[in-house]
């Protein structure tokens, strides 16, 4: 059977995925990195007033030429305007925030004035008309349209939804994806190891990604290699309404690889298994109703490098964020041999030269139970399926998987 190409791959597992309709109202001070379900129109204009932008003097720029003494009339605060036009050959000092008062055009900076003894102030340097003046409705009008659906709420983000006086926030559903180990060789971090036991790691990396994707993770903990416990875990991730199950291990053809017949058993319209990329080929995806099944093979390098280019893209659909941006073009660091029929992602290093260029420098060891060589890596080099020799140099694509 010919294996199935990457591209293909995702596609089909991002094929219909979109955010849930469902949206919740969050405090604006729980909206940080959620994502806006619905546009947010600005509920107030800002400023409201024409306002200072700077420490000095609201005058009439008519009056205000330089050797000009004008009469201190009162003063405009942030929060406390002054209440009268201003009078003729008079000014009034203003601060940064403040109401400009009727009748002033033009606000001089302090730094271009001195106070005279006789409530009189010096113009030692004649502003230019309408000067240091924000107009009202200058940042934003009521009504106006200010952060758009799909919005990421950064920083910038949240800020202009508390100034546009928005105290709740119209928030897309997190994604739920469940995380199901696989294995009876497997023990959780912590636990003293049998004969033949080793500890079920990638659980812990594929669950930071999916949360780091924007998604709520739901840990199934580890089945044994037994129909009847798969099962279980399949009831525990229908019972909680997952969007996705991600199982790990078992993927691939050995006795006691049973993730597959479990689901199927179960219902799991199988869409396909087995793609052509290297780690990775025992990719397992399929659908039982609603949910999505993302099955992963067991072998730490294979199952992240498989999350990277498929569980991140879908949760990002499913929670209605960008597309994740990894990809960069680089150059190979080493001579590279040709490729055979499955998509390389070889875990490398990254390094800027003194040019500025990336080069991008494959790891010596690349077999995917190796951690160790995962955790180092800054990058995976992309190698498409019979790609011939690449000498040092040569452009290559890479995937970043840390700066
Ligand atoms: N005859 C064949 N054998 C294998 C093939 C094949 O095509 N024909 N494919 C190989 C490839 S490629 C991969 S990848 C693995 C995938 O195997 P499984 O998905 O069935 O994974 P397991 O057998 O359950 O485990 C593989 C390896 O990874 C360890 N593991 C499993 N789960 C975890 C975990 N949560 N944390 C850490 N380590 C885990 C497990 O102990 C095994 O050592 O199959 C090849 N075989
Ligand atoms: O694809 Mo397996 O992932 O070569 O180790």
């Amino acid at each position: 059977m010919a294996l199935m190409p990457v591209d293909e791959a995702l596609t089909r597992i991002l094929d219909g995925a979109a955010p849930s309709a469902n949206t919740e109202i969050l405090p604006l001070a729980e909206g940080g990195g959620r994502v806006l379900a619905r546009d947010l129109l600005a509920l107030r204009t800002q400023p409201p007033f024409a306002a200072s932008a700077m420490d000095g003097y609201a005058v009439r720029a008519s009056e205000a030429v330089t050797g000009a003494k004008l009469r201190l009339q009162g003063e405009s605060a942030a929060g406390h305007g002054f209440d009268a036009p201003l009078a003729p050959a008079s000014t009034i000092r203003i601060f940064t925030g403040a109401p400009v008062p009727e009748g002033a055009d033009t606000v001089l900076i302090q730094e271009d004035t001195e106070r005279l003894d006789d409530g009189l102030v010096l113009v030692m340097q004649a502003p230019e008309a309408g000067r240091n003046i924000r107009p009202a409705g200058v940042d934003f009008t009521e009504g106006r349209t200010g952060l758009a659906r799909g919005r990421v709420l950064d920083a910038g983000a949240i800020t202009l939804a508390a100034a546009m006086n928005h105290a709740e926030l119209p928030i897309i559903r997190k994604p739920r994806v469940a995380i199901l180990a696989t294995g009876d060789e497997l023990r959780l971090p912590g636990q003293t190891l049998g004969p033949g036991q080793i500890i079920a790691s990638n659980t812990f990396g594929i669950a930071a990604l999916a949360r780091g994707a924007g998604a709520d993770v739901i840990d199934l903990g580890i089945a044994a290699d037994r129909l009847d416990a798969l099962d279980e875990a399949l009831d525990t991730a229908l019972a909680h309404e997952v969007d996705v199950l991600v199982t790990i291990g078992g993927a691939s053809v050995g006795d006691h690889d049973l993730v597959q017949k479990a689901l199927t058993g179960r219902g799991m319209a199988l869409d396909f298994w087995k793609i052509a990329m290297r780690p990775g080929k025992p990719l397992m995806s399929g659908n039982l109703g609603k949910l999505r099944v993302l099955g992963l093979p067991g072998n730490p390098a294979s199952s992240l490098v498989c999350a990277h280019l498929f569980l991140e893209p879908l949760i990002a659909r499913l929670a209605g964020r960008p597309d994740p941006d990894r990809k960069r073009t680089a150059r190979l660091g080493n001579d590279l041999p040709e490729n055979d029929q499955r998509q390389d992602y070889l875990r490398g290093d990254l390094e800027i030269d003194a040019e500025g260029r990336l080069f991008a420098i494959p790891s010596a060891q690349q077999d995917s139970s190796l951690m160790t060589v995962f955790a180092d890596a800054r990058c995976l080099i992309i190698r498409p399926p019979f790609a011939p020799a690449a000498r040092a140099g040569s452009i290559c694509e890479v995937l970043v998987l840390r700066p």
